[in-house]
């Protein structure tokens, strides 16, 4: 597959509204899909938004509501769904998780948030997953990390070198650092030489403002598309074989000084 169609849901989230959340994600997921995409992407914590202090309570247990509905929508509407993150409960610990869905329905990956972010107190409530998000989309390497992992350009470097071409990053990212937002994903792009595709929420909680601004950023770190701050689903189409002409052009992998660092 050359070219690849993705819906972004900026959607805002209910402050631990499962059920309202679910059935908010699901009227959007059937609109996007009827518009025509191989791909849904969802925000981080789409079910809960960042309702900490009563998650044990609001998580999935072993992911098991999330992956009845995703999967029942992929199969249905014959896409692709990479269902942001949930609250995911396993053994007692509730982890930051991401689950893939392909059109067939089956859950075919997850990765669950490897940075805590301290300053929305994620490490009081929250574990860390122990692996990275290699994914493969229509057989196409891609990759998925979460939000605050975009601070850490070693892991995207590990995802690149093990071959993705498109980096998604759902997140829930608020007010005052759009500056941050907008350049470490540039910066991700350009130095992997990789599509960055993220899809943040709007809305508020609390004194908490979540901006959107949705990027797609193609591999030469050229803004392809960037939502302003209000709710929508938002289709860009994106030509993969921009990363190999990228990654021919300035051979960066080539270049490495692998001996040296
Ligand atoms: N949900 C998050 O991980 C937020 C990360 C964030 O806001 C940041 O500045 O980093």
């Amino acid at each position: 597959m050359e070219k690849l169609r993705i819906a972004i849901i900026q959607m805002d989230i209910a402050f631990g509204h499962v059920k309202a959340n679910r059935r908010h994600a699901d009227q959007l997921i059937r609109e996007a899909a009827a518009k025509g995409t191989d791909l849904v992407v969802l925000p981080e914590l789409w079910t809960t938004a960042y309702d900490l202090t009563r998650i044990h309570d609001l998580a999935d247990d072993s992911g098991e509501q999330t992956k009845e509905q995703m999967s029942q929508l992929a199969s249905s509407l014959n896409i692709n769904i990479l269902a942001g993150s949930v609250a995911y409960k396993q053994d007692g610990k509730v982890y930051n998780t991401t689950l893939l869905f392909d059109r067939n329905g089956n859950q075919t990956a997850s990765y669950s948030k490897l940075h805590l972010f301290r300053l929305m107190e994620e490490e009081q409530y929250l574990h860390a997953g122990t692996a990275e998000g290699q994914i493969q989309i229509e057989g196409v390497p891609c990759a998925t990390i979460i939000c605050y992992d975009l601070r850490f350009p070693e892991l995207t470097r590990k995802l690149a070198l093990a071959g993705a071409k498109i980096l998604f990053v759902p997140a829930e990212w608020p007010h005052p650092r759009l500056h941050h937002w907008r350049t470490l994903q540039v910066a991700r792009a350009i130095e992997n030489q990789m599509f960055v595709v993220s899809c943040n929420r709007v809305g508020r909680a609390g004194d908490t403002e979540f901006f959107g601004h949705s990027m797609v950023v193609d591999p030469w770190g050229e803004v392809l598309f960037e939502a302003g701050e209000e709710e929508g689903i938002f289709h860009v189409k994106i030509d993969l074989d921009l990363v190999d002409s990228v990654r021919k052009r300035i051979p960066i992998f080539e270049d490495r000084r692998t001996d040296m660092y």
